[in-house]
């Protein structure tokens, strides 16, 4: 490992009693494991659910509230309980700790997502651990990551961390639900996450969990389309130390060679695209092998405005399927003056800002 730097997230499932309060022992078990794992040299950042479990009786319900502005005022009391737990086991055993709440907004802006890295950056390197959550009270439907399996993908691959593990109530994915299916078989690693890998996955597992292991494929092809390997494994008492080393039971998903870096990372998962563009099958042929850069020549319709430099989604014409995305050399007018000559020259996306969503 190279920066030894490891993001862990725990789920509702690994927090709460089965009545779906927050357990502070189980909020225990974890700080300890992150006191050895930093005083071991280790640079760490936790994502942690909870709010909601740790909110909703406070407020006067009886049980996990299902309404999104009950959860978002659950979310406002429980958030504040729930890091307060976290900071206080901490620091008993000698750890700073921060708490920082994020929505999907601080990555689609590039600035704030540059100013994101910088911040935790600095933290890590003071020794600090970060305890990272969605800003659930404010987060509008639009502009919501949704789930913690996605956030603690994007904050791993913004931080390239060494290893994402995601601390659950089952021991790794498996060829199907195994509290549905008692044949179900455990999958040790996956080099590639196919189809059939996304098709194993069904719902959560009990009425506080959100995605099941759905959101966690699809946070662990986002996290390994970024090099960053992942490791799904059950919260038991020595899990978080056990997974360092993959001692445990579970499933790690192995990392992409050719990873994505910070540039391409942001346009391929956030970049909001601003129009489209249709190319033809030479065109598609060539993108798809992602070592080239879109010629003008190869487009043959344009849909919706953009200015130099917008990001703009490149579709087939004839399957009428995405490609990629990129960033466009020319505005809108200036491409079609170029297209209406008799023999359009010139890029219009340059391979180093192009992503293939093939
Ligand atoms: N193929 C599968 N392999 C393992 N678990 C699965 C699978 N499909 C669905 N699940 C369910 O996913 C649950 C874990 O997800 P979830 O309840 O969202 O937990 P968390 O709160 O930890 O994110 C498991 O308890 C299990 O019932
Ligand atoms: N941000 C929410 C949790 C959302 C979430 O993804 O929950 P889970 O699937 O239990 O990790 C909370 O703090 O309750």
């Amino acid at each position: 490992m190279k920066d030894n730097l490891i993001v862990f997230k725990v789920g509702t499932s690994s927090l709460t009693s089965p009545a779906g309060d927050l357990d502070p022992e189980k909020i225990k078990k974890i700080t300890r494991q992150l006191a050895q794992l930093h005083q071991a040299g280790y640079k760490l950042v936790l994502v942690t659910s909870g709010s909601i479990a740790a909110g909703f009786r406070r407020l006067g319900f009886d049980k996990r509230p299902r309404k999104v502005a009950d959860k978002q005022a659950a979310a406002a009391v429980g958030q504040g309980l729930l890091i307060e737990e976290y900071t206080r086991s901490l620091l008993v055993q000698g750890v700073v700790s921060a708490q920082i709440l994020l929505t999907q907004d601080d990555f689609a802006d590039q600035r704030r997502y540059q100013n994101a890295q910088t911040a935790l950056n600095v933290l890590l390197s003071r020794r600090v651990i970060p305890i990272i959550n969605e800003n659930d009270t404010i987060a509008i439907d639009e502009l919501k990551v949704g789930d913690n399996d996605t956030l603690s993908a994007q904050v791993a691959s913004l931080l390239k961390a060494d290893l994402l593990v995601l601390l659950t109530d089952v021991s790794g994915l498996y060829s199907d639900n195994p509290r549905k299916n008692p044949d179900a078989r455990p999958i040790p690693i996956i080099n590639e996450i196919t189809p059939q890998i996304f098709a194993m996955a069904g719902g959560t597992g009990s009425s506080n969990g959100t995605g099941g292991m759905a959101t966690k494929i699809k946070a662990a092809d986002m996290a390994t389309k970024s090099g960053v390997p992942v490791f799904i494994c059950s919260a038991d008492s020595t899990a978080l130390v056990d997974a360092v080393h993959q001692k445990n039971q579970g499933t790690l998903f192995t990392a992409n060679e050719n990873a994505f870096n910070q540039k391409k990372q942001w346009l391929a998962f956030y970049a909001p695209a601003k129009a489209r563009v249709y190319i033809d099958h030479g065109a598609v042929h060539a993108m798809a092998r992602e070592g080239s850069s879109l010629l003008i020549s190869g487009i043959k319709q344009v849909q919706g405005n953009f200015k130099k430099d917008d990001i703009v989604e490149v579709y087939s014409l004839k399957s009428k399927k995405l490609i990629g995305k990129g960033k466009a050399r020319f505005s809108r007018p200036v491409l079609e003056e170029i297209l209406e000559q008799k023999h359009p020259e010139g890029i219009f996306i340059h391979r180093d800002d192009w992503v293939t969503t093939l």
